[in-house]
């Protein structure tokens, strides 16, 4: 066998995809270390695939989109079964990445009963339940002795946790708290698992001590009997119904009705209620949010999949497909070879590199921050806030974009549930709202912003955090892209660094121009938001794009630095054009630069062209984590797109009763009323 530097290729695959993959000029393996942010953690992936690749009842039985919602619910609660018994032969004890992997490669992106369990629950309970807390709940809950969800937002209240419904009140005289739920509004909607899963949950809600409301907290609830999983007393719960997407979890509602628990089931790690009922309050106010951050802070490498997941399907079928002619005098063309087709995919290839590794450095940050807190130590709690925000929502908006692109790529067979790309757009678009919708988190980033701006406008840029410390920098008068003889990456960062710092301090400026004026506050913010969170999406951008440059400057490998060199090139002329107004408006980048930029985009769109199937295959997802026909590793496409129709439950039988009992009867009877 010949050695290769793209890790997929196998004798038998489709020519026209092995073509792609001899091109290829680096390593995928070491390219997948770079993606997945060590060696070690992507050979680890690839034997946690190989170990299920062997084990056929790890597999799926039928495909996703042949099974009812509750057959999958069964399917996947069979297999969630099999991966608790067997965890510790599969990976290593309590690795969330490994869990990550064999979650994804066994039970798929739709969810399972327990996704909230390892999401939110138990990162609730690790950062804000006592020690002694801990002892009582932690380690049932990652033996998997519970199941739990985390329960917040409600039917009338997501986004305004301060005007949620669900109290608690506490009672002094019994030491416990009342949970009630006085509306429908105020019953609990959407939380993960709940429905039909969950005997526990981290409930939040508007804590009332003697009359005085001290806004959201967290509970340790139990919702349905340990032994029989039937609600509690108090409880009313179930199922919300099928959603876009992601209907293998139960996300659900729940009501109480002075439903009581103890005192000490208040998540007391930051905050205490003593029993007398006095209140200890915690270091941060917001401490008590931790899961939300957890989630936004490790959404970024998830929503990074799953754009690739849809790019890996489009850039590999592209490659298969053969339609239309360049040159007339040549046999049809692999649609990849369009300029048209190139553009569609690439930018985002690129994109979704620069997401993972953006996504890399916000867990670092997190796990500091985490490790910080547990110390008491909350200085680092703001900044990680403000990028978690503007990242959750900048990166959830182009991966859906991305894999509506992607999708379209495929042409008719995109639109085919064989594709999967409906349930990875369902899954992903998702991220666009859960975890803070998504203007509603640029506008938490552009809080911070307006504060940095002020203090730039007030003379204190010294004071100014690393992530802002440009909004103090003076520009240049005009771009440097094109104007020096070996225009770099240095002159996009600054330009990229210029539009943000423009439009963050013209957005702020309005905003306190507006209070100038006489307008209150929360108005003058209100006519200010669009402008606002333009800045939170362009500082976010450049924040991508910083996270890009420092990954490709560390990385040693002269090919894979290379490849990833030309990537981060169609990534800064791509999101310069894209977002070339900005650029235009106040003459610091001209039209002849932005010709330059455009004819550099299409040179890499050209010289990326080889690589293609290689950038994608390096994310190493197998056919099984996949679940797509067009997207098979193999390359052969249409004898399983035949075989998949005939497998659809339609093709059971020749005729189907609806047509024995009303099609037949009406043509009959056409047929008749016409002799
Ligand atoms: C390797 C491990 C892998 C794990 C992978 C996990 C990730 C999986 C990813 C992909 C897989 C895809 C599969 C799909 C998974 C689906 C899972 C879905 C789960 C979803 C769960 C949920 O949605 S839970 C509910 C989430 N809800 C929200 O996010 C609500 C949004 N609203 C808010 O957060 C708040 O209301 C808001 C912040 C908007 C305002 O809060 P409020 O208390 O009203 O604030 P206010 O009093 O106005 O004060 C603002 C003030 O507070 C500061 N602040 C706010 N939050 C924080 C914080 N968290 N930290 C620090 N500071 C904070 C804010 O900055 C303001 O400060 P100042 O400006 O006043 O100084
Ligand atoms: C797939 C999925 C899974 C979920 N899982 C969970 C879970 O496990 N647990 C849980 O508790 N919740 C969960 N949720 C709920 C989710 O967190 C909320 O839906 C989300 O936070 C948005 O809140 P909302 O629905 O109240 O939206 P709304 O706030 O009603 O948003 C409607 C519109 O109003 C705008 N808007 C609202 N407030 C403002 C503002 N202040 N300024 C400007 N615009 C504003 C929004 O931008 C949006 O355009 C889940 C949701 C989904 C879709």
């Amino acid at each position: 066998m010949v050695h290769h530097q793209n890790k997929a290729i196998r004798e038998g695959d489709n020519p026209d995809l092995t073509a792609e993959r001899v091109t290829g000029t680096f390593d995928t393996h070491s390219m997948a270390a770079q993606i997945y942010n060590s060696e070690a953690h992507a050979r680890r992936r690839r034997e946690i695939t190989e170990i299920i690749a062997k084990r056929p009842e790890l597999h799926d039985t039928k495909p996703f989109p042949f099974m009812t919602r509750e057959e999958k619910i069964l399917e996947s609660s069979r297999k969630l079964t099999l991966i608790t018994k067997h965890m510790n032969e599969i990976i290593e004890p309590n690795n969330s990445n490994e869990m990550f992997h064999l979650n994804n490669e066994v039970l798929g992106i739709e969810g399972h009963p327990m996704a909230l369990h390892g999401i939110m629950f138990i990162p609730a309970l690790t950062a804000q339940a006592s020690e002694e807390q801990q002892k009582k709940w932690l380690t049932r809950a990652i033996n998997r002795e519970i199941v739990g969800t985390y329960a917040q937002t409600e039917l009338g209240h997501g986004t305004n946790l301060q005007n949620l419904e669900t109290t608690a009140t506490y009672d002094v005289a019994t030491q416990e708290f009342v949970l009630h739920t006085p509306t429908i509004t105020g019953l609990k909607w959407w939380p993960g698992n709940l429905g039909k899963s969950s005997n526990y949950a981290v409930v939040v809600a508007l804590m009332f001590i003697k009359g005085k409301n001290y806004g959201p907290h967290t509970f340790m609830v139990p919702l349905r009997d340990e032994k029989t999983h039937q609600p509690l007393k108090g409880i009313t719960i179930g199922d919300i119904g099928p959603k876009i997407a992601y209907n293998v979890t139960d996300n659900g509602f729940l009501g109480f009705d002075h439903y009581r628990i103890p005192r000490t089931n208040l998540l007391m790690r930051h905050t205490r209620v003593e029993p007398d009922g006095t209140y200890v309050k915690p270091p941060h106010a917001k401490i008590n949010y931790s899961a939300m951050v957890h989630v936004r802070s490790h959404m970024i490498t998830g929503q990074a999949i799953m754009l690739s997941y849809a790019l890996t399907i489009a850039t590999r079928y592209s490659s298969v497909r053969r339609q239309g002619q360049i040159d007339t005098t040549q046999p049809e063309v692999k649609v990849l070879e369009y300029q048209t087709q190139q553009h569609r995919l690439f930018p985002y290839i690129a994109r979704a590199y620069a997401f993972v590794f953006a996504g890399a450095e916000t867990v670092k940050l997190y796990e500091r921050v985490l490790e910080e807190v547990a110390t008491g130590n909350v200085s680092l709690m703001a900044d990680l806030h403000a990028l978690t925000s503007g990242l959750k929502s900048v990166v959830s908006h182009y991966t859906a974009q991305g894999i509506e692109q992607a999708r379209m790529a495929c042409g008719g067979h995109g639109y085919s549930q064989a594709s999967y790309m409906s349930e990875i757009f369902g899954v992903a678009v998702g991220g666009c709202t859960y975890e803070g919708e998504n203007m509603v988190m640029l506008l938490q980033l552009a809080r911070y912003l307006v504060k940095s701006a002020s203090l730039v406008k007030t003379g204190q840029s010294s004071k100014l955090g690393p992530l802002v410390a440009y909004l103090g920098a003076k520009s240049d008068s005009t771009s440097l892209i094109d104007r020096t003889p070996t225009t770099g990456f240095a002159e996009y960062v600054k330009t990229f660094q210029h539009i943000a710092r423009r439009q963050t301090l013209k957005a702020a400026d309005k905003f306190f121009g507006l209070m100038e004026k006489g307008e209150k506050r929360p108005i003058a913010w209100n006519k200010s938001s669009v402008e606002l969170n333009r800045a939170s999406r362009l500082h976010t951008r450049l924040y991508i794009v910083e996270a890009f440059v420092r990954r490709v400057e560390e990385v040693a490998d002269p090919r894979l630095k290379e490849v990833l060199t030309d990537l981060l090139h169609l990534h800064v002329n791509y999101e310069l054009l894209d977002m070339s107004t900005y650029a235009l408006e106040d003459g610091f980048v001209s039209s002849s630069q932005l010709d330059y930029v455009r004819d550099q985009l299409y040179f890499y769109l050209a010289k990326i062209r080889p690589n293609a199937v290689s950038l994608v295959d390096s994310w190493e997802f197998s056919d099984q984590e996949l679940r797509s026909v067009l997207g098979r590793r193999d390359g052969h496409v249409y004898e399983n797109l035949f075989a998949w129709a005939k497998a659809s439950p339609l093709n059971k039988t020749d005729v189907l009763p609806s047509v024995d009992k009303y099609l037949k009867p009406l043509m009959e009877s056409a047929r008749a009323s016409k002799l």
